[in-house]
């Protein structure tokens, strides 16, 4: 661009002419958008049309054989910004005053509302502009705050005397989603369907919004189609905010829940711009046509020594995807559960809390967050690296563990021991003294569900804990953490066995009878969490049946005291099964799994020799075709349980009928450690896809955002096709 250019250009823009303020109409079908009639007179468009034609002119090509690559329609032109005043005064009344319907960012001063970063576009017959999402840019201050951002596109028409070149927008397809640098769409265009159509006219504006800005109107796709005669000459810019200090935003129009928005610093707000990009890049990997939910999921909600943000995307796609009919899957144990599909093609069902937890489990390095946890709920709670810094020089110190802020060190190891049961002093030390400095080092994110479960299900994991005592398990149904299951099965699950007396001998609990939601007895309860007394107390006096089973749904149908005492490696409790009630040793549950599977899955090995030496079948192989090396590999990274297995003869070389072997599975759950034991031990065709969802290991690690083991499998799938299958 040359400086006459320039300087025709602000000469133009200088000289556009006041008329009394501009009509608008709404672009039906594009929220947001909207053309503003008579913006520029036939003069004003006459002199903006020689400056384009002037700058086009001076553009040589390379070669005029070729067709003009897209590149070539438009020059950027960076212009005095008091030239732009004029064009600013006619169209301030017509522009939003804010960014978004939910965003409180201001639209810029006058005079500044317009940027000066301008495009001039001249497409020839035959020129266009191929579909694409436009993209918002940033200036920030130099300590990296957020100072105006673009929130709409403006693009001026200057003549209409050509055939087509419309300005096309698209409808949202679910399939359709934005590529990673943010503009092109990755895109069959023959799916496109046409939502509108802006007809040039000579003199209008069309402005549209663009960008993902917190709370602002979803970015259009869009083109400009094709000329078919003619030429077409445009002045394209963006419309510009700022961010407002406090934010106090409109309510949400949804009607769920989605918390109180609360005011946020811009720097909060830009930090929560950038992870909603971030977010939004998990998404299209994980579940694509949901690619744009995460813009304005972020609310800024700093309450007393609450984690500085919350962001309910998981719940928000979840309750999207379970209201499609073909995506909602029967509940699996307590928890809804449906199905998304991946940009490699893969199908998962999912729980709203796994949902979230594979948003945020493998963000980029480059992310500006010190904590990000998932609760219970699935929500997602953050804490900037900034706020962590700010909140630390108000002497708060973060818990690494679920990203509150406790006053004081004493605080923070009271919480240790309080919250997070860690049992010991000098744990509890530990973590206070690196959650202390952990502000001075580069921090690192930290994934764990913040609050413990709320229902009962016993194998979740930390669950033993938060309940293991009666004075714990009180304070913990005190405090809303865990659910009541009724003073009976309360009393079995803490170990309580006095107040158990007392509530047979009152009548108020029947041992044989009752039972929870989950159709666990109180039996089930007291040997999943190793009570031997009570137990015994059940089994010996009250007579309880020691094989009486759990009544579920699929999954945990048919687990006996012996599964759940196995699978938690209560040893006390299943040889006094074993032994002393002589109950059998391989029961099969509903789909036949053994409680031998379940010790080995939870990495007990001792309950594993244990069972074994007591006669368990370790050759047993369920209805879905699942041995012990796969119960193995999918469990927690033991590799001390794998060889052991191997040792007896388990089959590693096994495929279940979902066509998966234990590389599959391991490489799913990010067992890395038994990934590599594995690798070097199997075939190349436990590198082939399974069958539900035709996918290989490490596509199945790279889904769950395990990337660096994808990268190892990747590797080893090439020199697996050089050795001969099997166990060597
Ligand atoms: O040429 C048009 O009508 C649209 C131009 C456009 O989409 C853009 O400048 O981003
Ligand atoms: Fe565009």
């Amino acid at each position: 661009m040359s400086a006459s250019t320039c300087d025709a250009l602000e000469a133009a823009l200088r000289a556009v002419s006041e008329v009394a303020t501009p009509r608008t109409s709404a672009v039906e079908g594009v929220p947001g958008a909207f053309v503003v009639h008579g913006v520029l007179s036939a003069k004003d468009c006459e002199a903006l049309g020689r400056v384009v034609d002037l700058a086009h002119a001076a553009v040589v090509l390379p070669d005029t054989t070729e067709p003009r690559r897209e590149s070539q329609h438009h020059i950027p032109v960076w212009v005095d910004q008091a030239a732009l005043k004029p064009l600013c005064r006619k169209l301030h009344a017509a522009l939003p005053q804010t960014a978004g319907p939910r965003c409180a960012a201001q639209l810029e001063e006058p005079g500044l509302e317009v940027s000066h970063f301008t495009r001039l576009y001249k497409y020839e017959q035959g020129d266009f502009s191929a579909p694409h999402f436009d993209r918002a840019y940033h200036e920030r201050d130099e300590r990296g705050r957020l100072t105006r951002f673009s929130a709409f596109s403006i693009v001026l028409y200057l003549n209409d005397d050509f055939e087509g070149g419309s300005t096309t927008f698209f409808a949202k397809d679910p399939l359709v989603r934005p590529s990673r640098r943010g503009n092109t769409p990755v895109v069959d265009p023959t799916r496109l369907r046409v939502q509108a159509r802006v007809t040039p006219r000579r003199g209008d504006a069309l402005i549209f919004p663009h960008g993902n800005f917190p709370g602002c109107h979803p970015n259009p796709l869009h083109e400009g189609s094709v000329v078919v005669r003619g030429s077409k000459s445009i002045l394209r810019s963006d419309i510009m905010f700022r961010p407002a200090e406090k934010c106090a935003l409109p309510p949400p129009t949804s009607k769920r829940r989605e918390g109180k928005p609360k005011a946020g610093s811009a720097a909060q707000l830009a930090i929560a711009e950038q992870v909603e990009a971030i977010l939004n890049a998990r998404l299209s990997q994980i579940a694509p046509e949901f690619a744009d939910e995460a813009s304005g999921s972020i609310l800024v909600a700093r309450e007393a020594g609450g984690p500085e943000m919350r962001c309910d995307l998981a719940n928000k796609v979840f309750w999207k995807a379970f209201a499609d009919e073909s995506r909602r899957r029967r509940q699996r144990g307590e928890d809804k559960v449906a199905a998304f599909s991946s940009d490699l093609g893969l199908t998962r069902e999912l729980t709203r809390v796994e949902l979230a937890e594979l948003i945020v489990a493998s963000l980029p390095d480059d992310h500006p967050l010190a904590f990000v946890g998932v609760t219970s709920g699935a929500s997602i709670v953050l804490n900037s690296k900034l706020h962590r810094l700010q909140m630390h020089e108000a002497q708060m110190i973060m818990c690494e563990t679920c990203g509150k802020f406790l006053r004081s060190s004493g605080g923070l190891e009271w919480h240790m021991k309080r919250v997070h049961k860690v049992a010991t002093h000098s744990q509890a030390f530990e973590a206070v003294q690196r959650a202390s400095t952990a502000v001075t080092k580069p921090a690192s994110v930290l994934v764990w569900p913040v609050v413990q479960p709320k229902a009962a299900p016993l194998d979740r994991r930390d669950f033993q804990t938060a309940v293991e005592d009666p004075e714990h398990l009180q304070a913990a149904i005190a405090q809303g953490k865990v659910r009541s299951l009724g003073p009976g099965l309360d009393a079995c699950r803490a170990g309580d066995l006095e107040t158990l007396k007392d509530l047979i001998s009152q009548g108020a609990f029947d041992p044989r009878e009752d039972r929870d939601r989950n159709g666990c007895t109180g039996l089930l309860w007291a040997c999943g969490f190793g009570h031997l007394k009570l137990v015994r107390f059940l089994v010996d006096d009250c007579h309880v049946d020691p094989e009486s089973p759990q009544l579920a749904r699929r999954g945990l149908a048919g687990r006996k005291p012996l599964h759940w005492a196995a699978r938690n490696g209560q040893l006390a409790v299943v040889r006094y099964l074993v032994e002393q009630v002589h109950a059998t040793v391989d029961p099969e549950t509903s789909d036949g799994t053994t409680p031998l599977c379940l010790a080995a899955y939870q990495g007990h090995l001792e309950t594993c020799r244990y069972l074994r030496g007591a006669g368990a079948n370790v050759l047993t192989v369920n209805s879905f075709g699942c041995n012990l090396a796969m119960w193995i590999a999918q469990g927690v990274d033991r590799v001390d349980v794998a060889e052991w297995a191997l040792g007896l003869g388990v089959n590693f070389d096994a495929i279940n009928h979902n066509g998966q072997g234990p590389l599959h599975k391991a490489a799913q759950r990010g067992n890395a450690r038994l990934v590599n034991w594995l690798v070097s031990k199997v075939g190349p065709h436990h590198h082939l896809p399974n069958a539900a969802e035709q996918s290989t290991p490490a596509q199945l690690a790279e889904f769950s955002g395990h990337c660096d083991l994808a990268k190892v499998l990747r590797q080893a799938s090439g020199l697996a096709e050089h050795r001969r299958p099997g166990l060597g």
